[in-house]
């Protein structure tokens, strides 16, 4: 293990959306003790500020300037987190559809990826975390000491996400949000710039038929393996 790792090994967990990142990294970092790191999030919070500011996707001298003067933070209750936008709570905001896809635009763009890799590093560099996105495996930490790459059938992910907006009260139809799932995918996959894809050195989960308890509790083990080692 690298002698910079003072606070424990790093581990990361990529994969598309609906897959179940965010759930089980919460629930994983709480049982191991880990510091959970949602990148995700924080390309969340840089599309909600270019959106703020009119700022096209494509326009990459003015994504530059508007990184340099970002401050993204989380604020920590227990598990639970805030996301903070140079101080200022966006946790909701940038949990909408519109957000994610315009995420997905702007997350290919190489200044905003230069940009959040430095910032990104410096927070996991220590150990003792989990980070999850679509390029900590491959990206991001490439030397991470455990890495999954954490999957499920496209239509399973667009059923969750469809149950989660329903839930919030969206009113949304099945097969138009599995359509946005599958949509996002391709674009992440198919970016010039760290597109999702496994690292040939993660492990590989489908959770299509397993419950979220299931997958925790294989990952959960499989660290606690790595670590002994
Ligand atoms: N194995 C699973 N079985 C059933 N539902 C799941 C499973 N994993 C996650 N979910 C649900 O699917 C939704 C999306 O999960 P989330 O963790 O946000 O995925 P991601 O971070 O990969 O986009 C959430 O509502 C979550 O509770
Ligand atoms: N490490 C990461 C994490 C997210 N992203 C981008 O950010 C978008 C939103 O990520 P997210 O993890 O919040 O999305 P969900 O899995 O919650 O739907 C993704 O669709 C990617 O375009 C990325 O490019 N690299």
């Amino acid at each position: 293990m690298s002698a910079q790792r003072t606070n424990g090994v790093i581990v990361a967990i990529d994969g598309p959306s609906g897959a179940g990142k965010s759930s089980i990294t919460k629930l994983l970092a709480k049982r191991l003790g880990y510091l959970h790191i949602d990148t995700g999030a924080m390309f969340r919070a840089v599309a909600l500020m270019a959106q703020r500011g009119g700022i096209a996707c494509d326009d990459d001298a003015r994504l530059t300037e508007l990184c340099r003067g970002i401050d993204i933070e989380f604020e920590r209750e227990g598990e639970a987190y805030r996301v903070l936008v140079n101080g200022g709570d966006v946790s909701r905001e940038i949990r909408t559809e519109e957000v994610g896809l315009l995420t997905s635009c702007i997350s290919a763009r190489k200044p905003v990826r230069d940009a959040l890799l430095q910032m990104q590093r410096k927070m996991g560099v220590k150990g003792g975390v989990i980070l999850e996105g679509r390029d900590i495996g491959t990206v991001v930490f490439p030397d991470a000491e455990v890495k999954f790459f954490l999957t499920a059938s496209a239509e399973e992910r667009g059923r969750r996400r469809y149950l989660e907006l329903v839930a919030r009260g969206e009113k949304v139809t099945l097969e138009e949000t599995i359509e946005k799932v599958v949509c996002r995918d391709r674009q992440d996959e198919s970016r010039e710039h760290a597109p999702l894809k496994r690292a040939e050195d993660a492990v590989p989960v489908d959770s299509t038929a397993m419950t979220i308890d299931e997958v925790l509790s294989f990952m959960e083990k499989t660290v606690k393996e790595r670590v002994a080692a």
